[in-house]
C-alpha cells in the first residue's frame, strides 16, 4: 500500500524518457463562443498514474475532463489514449468512464444491482456479472450492504457503491470530478486512502479534478496547478511545494512568505537581495538574474524560525515584533511584524509540552532562516 501518494517512490515514468505517454493532450484549446476555457493546453499523464488537476472554480479543470471522456470536443489540437487520437470517439466507446460529484444511484436499486447495472447492460453473462459485483463489493469493504438500497447507506458508503460501479466495467481510465465534495472532512480523509488503495489494486489509471489541495497532495503522483485554461506547473506533490516555479503556484498551495527585492550582488552560490526599504536578505543562486533585475524569495512558514535573541550564526536574521500568536496544538502559527513593515508568517512546531522560547504579542522578535530555505522566483 502506498501511504502517501508522493511517497511512491519506485513509480515516476515522467523522469523516464523513454517511457510512453498514456494520455497526451496535444495543443488542446477549448472556446465556448468568444471565451477561451482552455488555452493551447499539453499535458501528458502516464498508464498507472493517479494525476490530479487542481485550480480555482472555472479554471478549465472539469472542461478538460469532459473532453477527455467525450463529452466535449476539443475546439484544436488532439487528445491521445495509447497512441490513438480520440477524436470523434462517442464517449461510450472510449475506456473511459467519469465519475460525477453528485453520484446519482439508482434509489430503488440495492447496492448490488445497482453495480451489476452496466455490467448487464453490456450483455456480460450472469454468472461473471454475480462474480464481479462480488469483487466490487471486497473491494470497496461494502460486502455486507449488498442488499440495502441506497437511503439506507450513509453519505460515504453511497460515495463507495458509486466508485464501485465505476470501476465495474474495468475502465483503463477512471475520471473522477471533486468525487469526495460531498463528504464531510473526516470520511474524505479516510476515502482518499481507500481510493488510493483501490486505483493501484486494480492498476488503473486515475485523474481526479479537485480544488482541494490538501486532497490532490495527499492523493495524486503528479498534480497540474492550473490557472485560466492554462497549466502554471505539473509537478510532484512535493516539487509543487518544495519548488514552485512561479508566484501563482506558491500561493495556490499552502502558506507562503514573499520577500520581494532587486539583485543587489551575486556570489559563487549566494545572491544578495535589497529589498524596498533597505533590508537585505542573502539566498541561493537563481539562474539568469542579472544585477538589478526585480525577484522574489519564496519560503514556507515552518522554514523560518522565530526567536528572542538574534541567532548567533543565521545569515539571515531580521528584526520585528509578535503581531499575532495562534496556537493550533500541533504548532504555534506566528505573525511577526518586521521593522520595515513587512508583516511574516512562521510556524513552529510543538514538539514538546513545553516551550523553551516563549513568545508573545507585542515581544521583540527575530525571524531567521537558511539562503537555501525557499525559492527564488522570477515570474
Ligand atoms: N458549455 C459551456 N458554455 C459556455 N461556457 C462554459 C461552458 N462550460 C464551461 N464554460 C466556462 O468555461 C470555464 C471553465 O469551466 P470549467 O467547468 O472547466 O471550470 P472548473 O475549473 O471545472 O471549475 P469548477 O471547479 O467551478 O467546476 C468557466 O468560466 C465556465 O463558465
Amino acid at each position: 500500500m502506498k501511504s502517501l501518494g508522493s511517497i511512491r517512490r519506485d513509480f515516476a515514468p515522467w523522469n523516464d524518457p523513454s517511457a510512453k505517454p498514456y494520455i497526451q493532450f496535444d495543443k488542446v484549446t477549448k472556446k465556448f463562443g468568444d471565451f477561451t476555457a482552455v488555452n493551447n493546453l499539453s499535458l501528458t499523464v502516464f498508464e498507472r498514474e493517479f494525476f490530479a488537476l487542481l485550480g480555482a472554480s472555472g479554471c478549465g479543470k472539469s472542461t478538460l475532463l469532459r473532453m477527455l471522456a467525450g463529452f466535449e470536443e476539443p475546439t484544436a489540437g488532439r487528445i491521445l489514449l495509447d497512441g490513438q487520437d480520440l477524436r470523434g470517439i462517442p464517449p461510450y466507446k472510449r475506456p473511459v468512464n467519469m465519475m460525477f460529484q453528485s453520484y446519482a444511484l439508482f434509489p430503488h436499486m440495492t447496492v448490488e444491482k445497482n453495480i451489476a447495472f452496466g455490467l448487464k447492460q453490456e450483455g456480460m453473462p450472469a454468472a461473471d456479472i454475480d462474480k464481479r459485483v462480488a469483487e466490487m463489493l471486497r473491494l470497496v469493504k461494502l460486502e455486507q450492504f449488498a442488499k440495502r438500497k441506497p437511503h439506507q447507506l450513509s453519505g460515504g458508503q453511497r460515495q463507495r457503491v458509486a466508485l464501485a460501479r465505476s470501476v465495474a466495467k474495468r475502465p483503463k481510465v477512471l475520471l473522477l470530478d471533486e468525487p469526495l465534495g460531498a463528504l464531510d472532512k473526516k470520511l474524505r480523509e479516510e476515502t482518499q486512502f481507500e481510493l488510493m488503495d483501490l486505483q493501484q489494486e486494480l492498476g488503473l489509471t486515475f485523474v481526479v479534478v479537485t480544488h482541494d489541495q490538501e486532497e490532490a497532495m495527499t492523493m495524486a503522483d503528479r498534480i497540474a496547478i492550473m490557472d485560466k485554461g492554462e497549466v502554471m506547473q505539473v509537478a510532484t506533490p512535493a516539487e509543487i511545494y518544495e519548488a514552485p516555479t512561479s508566484r501563482f503556484v506558491a500561493h495556490f498551495v499552502g502558506n507562503v512568505n514573499m520577500f520581494e527585492g532587486k539583485v543587489a550582488e551575486r556570489a559563487a552560490n549566494t545572491t544578495r537581495i535589497t529589498g524596498a526599504t533597505g533590508a537585505q536578505i542573502v539566498v541561493e543562486n537563481a539562474a539568469e538574474t542579472a544585477n538589478g533585475a526585480d525577484i522574489v524569495f519564496a519560503i514556507r512558514p515552518e522554514k523560518i524560525k522565530v526567536s528572542s535573541k538574534k541567532p548567533a550564526d543565521a545569515v539571515n536574521a531580521l528584526e520585528g515584533e509578535i503581531y499575532d500568536v495562534a496556537y493550533l496544538g500541533d504548532m504555534t502559527v506566528y505573525h511577526i511584524k518586521l521593522d520595515d513593515g513587512q508583516i511574516v508568517r512562521a510556524s513552529a512546531l510543538n514538539a514538546s509540552r513545553v516551550t523553551e522560547d516563549p513568545l508573545t504579542w507585542n515581544d521583540r522578535a527575530w525571524v531567521s532562516f537558511r539562503p537555501d530555505a525557499g525559492v527564488v522566483l522570477t515570474r
